[in-house]
């Protein structure tokens, strides 16, 4: 059932997730200044779901249950197009900054539920109703976190140690997280895991991962679970804050929206059996997220997310512009079409998926791959220059912004007078440049523009995984044909001549 803002809350005070900040364990997430506000902020975006101007896009009903609409399983394009508005309302929320926003991985698990047969294909999978078999888990995994309305953190890949190494290779076989046993009870995990972002998430998902490549068909690296983040023996060391506890209108996006991204320790951690989804099986671990779709799912929120973000720095850019009336020079105005280049070719990407979007063979339609390939891959090439945009159009404004109580100190009246704008009072001004600077420049602007780089996978890596599985066959025989085709009797035209 579709939660309200204060049942996450609950939920997260009394199951605290083991989280670690500066040497210490963070006893309440709900209170902690480093946690208190990102996890507000959350508990506003669940109730988002029940505010009527927002409720019939942000939930839907089946069997007489209300859920988040992420978790709907979409049987048209129609059903698709309203995921992707919920999906825009609720980036909309943080201006597109909360990257693992619950949304994100619930699509993941509503994928993998319904391509729940998948994981049959795992040998160690036993028989149904024995609480081993994998593709049950996997679709029981999806009832359980829709009906609950959970959010979810993950971590694909393992410790940077030494990438010319495979986890096996390493002095330590256990620095990557893999199987160390079975028992009656379930199966013993050890070692770690990066990136979870959003740790302060009901559960963690270990979903089967491309990028956990070794040699051979069986490994202990290949697995797949879910677990509560406060299972024992289960840790989160979190980095550095960047909520430095100011206020809203001094650090307007980062006491607010400051996720947090930790590295996840198994310290033999027991997976109850009923949620192991796949062991051993390296072919079908590296498969996972293409063939139960879960990746398509994942980056059509991926888009709408972007479209969203794209829009806050367009209306950013815009009011900057408006402020210190610089919008009559075209190098400013080319300036800000560059953005709005950026958020057509996102949208235009987004409706294209929809439109070419099929039923997958578990029925489910599925936005179409080509151009959500080109979204992921084109976003964070440009990313970096939005940001630019923003710092060149704000120049020194971006920085010289003095806060709420300098504007209530002895220099009020000077800061009033010199830092107003063409339309507005400095007060405006002020927090107007603030989100700008927040948004690009501090050290959460900052991380905003490294997850982009990243939070999708290597950039490298994605390029060259679209130009593997990218039909470029058609075009090379078009160009083929043309080198080849017959050319035009050109000694009938000289002789007419
Ligand atoms: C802010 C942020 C948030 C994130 N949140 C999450 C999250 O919530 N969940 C999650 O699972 N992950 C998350 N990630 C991690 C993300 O998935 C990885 O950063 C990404 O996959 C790249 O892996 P890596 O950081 O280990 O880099 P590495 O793989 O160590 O790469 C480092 C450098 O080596 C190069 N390199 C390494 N191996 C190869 C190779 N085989 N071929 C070519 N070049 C190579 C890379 O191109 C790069 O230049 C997050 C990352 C960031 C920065």
């Amino acid at each position: 059932m579709a939660r309200t803002g204060q049942q996450f809350l609950d939920r997260l005070r009394h199951n605290p997730p083991n989280l670690y900040i500066d040497g210490q364990r963070v006893e309440d997430a709900t209170t902690h200044p480093a946690t208190r506000n990102i996890a507000h902020s959350l508990a506003g975006l669940y109730d988002l779901q029940h505010d009527p101007r927002y409720r019939d896009v942000l939930t839907f009903e089946e069997n007489g249950e209300r859920h988040a609409t992420a978790f709907m399983v979409p049987r048209t394009r129609e059903d698709l197009r309203r995921i992707g508005e919920a999906h825009r309302i609720r980036a909309n929320y943080s201006l597109g900054t909360l990257g693992r926003a619950p949304d994100y991985m619930n699509t993941n698990v509503m994928a993998a539920g319904m391509a729940s047969a998948y994981f049959d294909g795992c040998e160690s999978s036993g028989e149904p109703g024995s609480g081993r078999n994998f593709s049950e888990n996997m679709r029981r995994y999806f009832e359980y976190v829709r009906d609950h309305d959970l959010c979810l953190t993950h971590a694909l890949t393992n410790p940077q140690v030494n990438r010319s190494k495979q986890a096996s290779e390493l002095p330590d076989p256990y620095i990557a997280m893999g199987i160390v046993e079975e028992t009656s009870e379930g199966v013993i995990v050890r070692g770690a895991r990066m990136l979870a972002t959003l740790p302060i998430a009901d559960e963690i998902l270990i979903f089967p991962s491309t990028v956990i490549r070794e040699n051979g068909d069986r490994s202990r690296y290949a697995i797949g679970f879910g677990l509560p983040t406060n299972t024992p023996g289960l840790y989160f060391q979190c980095r550095e804050p960047f909520d430095l506890g100011r206020d809203v209108e001094d650090h307007p996006l980062s006491s607010r929206f400051d996720e947090q991204d930790a590295f996840v320790i198994f310290d033999d951690v027991l997976v109850p059996w009923e949620r192991v989804f796949l062991m051993y099986d390296m072919t079908l671990a590296n498969q996972a997220y293409a063939k139960t779709d879960a990746v398509l799912h994942m980056a059509y929120q991926v888009v709408n997310q972007k479209v969203s973000k794209t829009e806050a720095f367009l209306g950013l850019a815009q009011s900057i512009v408006d402020t210190v009336g610089s919008g009559g020079f075209q190098h400013v105005q080319s300036k800000v079409s560059e953005i709005i280049v950026t958020l057509e070719i996102m949208k235009a990407l987004e409706v294209a998926a929809v439109e070419g979007a099929q039923l997958n063979a578990y029925g489910v339609m599925t936005p179409a791959r080509g151009p959500l390939d080109a979204a992921r891959n084109y976003y964070p090439a440009i990313y970096p220059r939005l940001n630019e945009i923003i710092q060149l159009l704000g120049a020194s404004g971006i920085i010289m912004m003095p806060g709420k109580a300098d504007r209530e100190g002895p220099l009020g009246h000077f800061i009033e007078k010199h830092l107003q704008a063409t339309n507005a009072s400095a007060e405006e001004r002020l927090k107007l440049f603030r989100l700008a600077w927040d948004l690009t420049l501090s050290s959460f602007g900052a991380r905003q523009n490294l997850y982009e780089k990243h939070f999708f996978g290597d950039p490298i890596r994605m390029h060259s995984a679209l130009y593997e599985v990218y039909d470029k066959g058609p075009y090379v025989q078009r160009i083929r044909e043309f080198i080849h085709q017959p050319q035009p009797n050109q000694s009938k035209t000289v002789a007419a001549d």
